[in-house]
């Protein structure tokens, strides 16, 4: 068990909770969770998008004596500028920090007993040798309380979404064998759960690491998948006119009454569209606009103020800010609760970013809506593009083995969606009784894709 001495003995983290975070209550499973990082075990936690996990690394930070490090990209800036309203010393040291922003943090660490308590920063970052001789003098000064991987799913190879300085993290554990670990994930199969806990050097037996996989239970999502081709492709009409239904039942009478008196606007229905390119963005982006939508395009080239400005108008629901159409560069760590809708213009490029990025929408628990439009083209291109763009063989394998899945998902019209998911390992437990499974069997050009995996 670590060295560290820890204050939690008499703590009572319901009253930090609300007098910190201003919430009433844990959610399920938050507290033990809590509980058990404080207890100074590793913990190893699987929940949905959503669920609340942020809390479980934040909270401590507050308690423990030293700082808690957090690792995982990419740290969204507002996460931190909303952990400072609440008076929390939470920082980010990144590539976008500013110059003197950097060297006032980079003199915190090097006192060895940082006023911060939290910081953020990249797998990138703890590569670096200045910034690991900074964190060893904390270490040495008994002020490393913690270290949290978010996204740790990629860090294995297996996972869809392996970046090899995730896997540097296991740095962790061979230099601070005395710091406990947290890795938090919203989807991660047996065996990427496997290969995160090994590579971080993770002793996966119950006295030493705590395991928390949670059913994710978004039975608030509807599932659908719509089918296309190349030479006659109909996206565009298709989401328009159902976009515009949702407008016009919004403009119903009864329905308008209710969103004047929450001063709503009718088109007011937030939702994420996800491209594969960042020319598909730019320019489904301009198509929606032309239709008098409200809608931006969000991809890693845009300049910096230009994507905060996107961001924040987007979240605080603003005119003309209502859809954002992005590559899948855009969500991680990015917390608004109304997305009503995400939809896949594409096919994403694995099972487990499909799913997570779905998860993004009705995070406020109301029924929400997520579809993706499907073609054996865009298969095809999307295979292309991972035998092109993998360099680990492993890597590639199973990023081609969970399109496959995902395929599969798409063209079969007989099962609950969310049933399919379970058998992924990426729902830990099955729903029952969900709308979706008549809606599945139900669905337009039943049978069109049968048979196409036999041989
Ligand atoms: N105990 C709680 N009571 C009320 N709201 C909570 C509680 N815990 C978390 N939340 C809220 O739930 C929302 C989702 O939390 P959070 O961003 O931590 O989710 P997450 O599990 O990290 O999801 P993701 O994987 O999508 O980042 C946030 O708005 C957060 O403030």
């Amino acid at each position: 068990m670590p060295a560290l001495q820890r204050t939690n003995s008499c703590t009572d983290i319901g009253f930090t909770l609300r007098r910190l975070f201003h919430k009433e209550d844990f959610r399920p499973h938050q507290r033990e969770i809590i509980e058990a990082a404080l207890d100074g075990y590793d913990v190893y936690v699987q929940a949905a998008t959503s669920f609340g996990k942020s809390i479980c690394f934040q909270l401590p930070a507050n308690i423990d004596q030293g700082s808690d490090h957090h690792s995982g990209i990419p740290v969204v800036k507002s996460n931190v500028d909303s952990l400072r309203a609440l008076g929390i010393e939470a920082n980010s040291l990144n590539s976008n920090t500013p110059y003197g922003e950097r060297i006032r943090l980079e003199r915190d660490l090097e006192s060895g007993h940082p006023r911060t308590r939290l910081l953020y920063v990249t797998p990138e970052l703890c590569s670096g040798p200045r910034f690991r001789q900074r964190l060893q003098l904390i270490h040495e000064q008994k002020e490393l309380a913690r270290v949290a991987i978010d996204e740790a799913h990629c860090i294995s190879e297996w996972g869809h979404d392996f970046r090899k300085d995730f896997k540097r993290l296991s740095w962790f554990r061979e230099t601070f064998p005395d710091v406990p670990i947290m890795c938090l994930t919203a989807t991660a199969n047996p065996q990427v759960r496997q290969d995160v806990l090994s590579i971080l050097g993770l002793d996966a037996t119950p006295e030493k690491t705590k395991i928390f996989l949670m059913s994710p239970q978004r039975a608030n999502l509807h599932l659908e998948i719509r089918y296309t081709k190349d030479e006659d492709d109909s996206r565009l009409s298709d989401f328009l006119r159902w976009i515009r239904g949702v407008y016009d039942r919004r403009r119903a009478d009864a329905r308008k009454a209710e969103l004047t008196n929450d001063g709503e606007r009718i088109e007011s229905v937030p939702g994420i569209i996800y491209t594969l390119s960042r020319d598909e963005c730019e320019s489904l982006s301009a198509a929606l606009r032309n239709e008098g939508i409200g809608a931006r395009p969000f991809h890693a080239k845009l300049p910096k103020d230009v994507k905060e400005e996107t961001l924040n108008r987007w979240i605080n629901n603003e005119l003309g800010y209502d859809i954002i159409v992005a590559t899948t560069a855009f969500g991680m760590g990015i917390d608004k609760n109304n997305v009503r809708f995400v939809v896949h213009w594409r096919i994403p490029k694995s099972f487990e970013g499909y799913y997570q990025e779905a998860g993004r929408a009705g995070r406020d628990g109301n029924a929400s809506y997520c579809f993706l439009y499907y073609s054996r083209e865009d298969l095809e291109r999307v295979m292309r593009l991972i035998r092109s763009d993998s360099k680990e063989e492993t890597n590639q394998i199973a990023r081609l083995k969970s399109l496959q899945a995902l395929a599969l998902y798409c063209e079969d019209t007989d099962s609950c969606r969310h049933a399919t998911i379970y058998a992924q390992g990426l729902e830990t437990r099955c729903m029952r009784g969900l709308a979706s499974e008549e809606f599945v069997s139900t669905q337009a050009m039943q049978g069109t894709y049968d048979g196409y995996y036999d041989d």
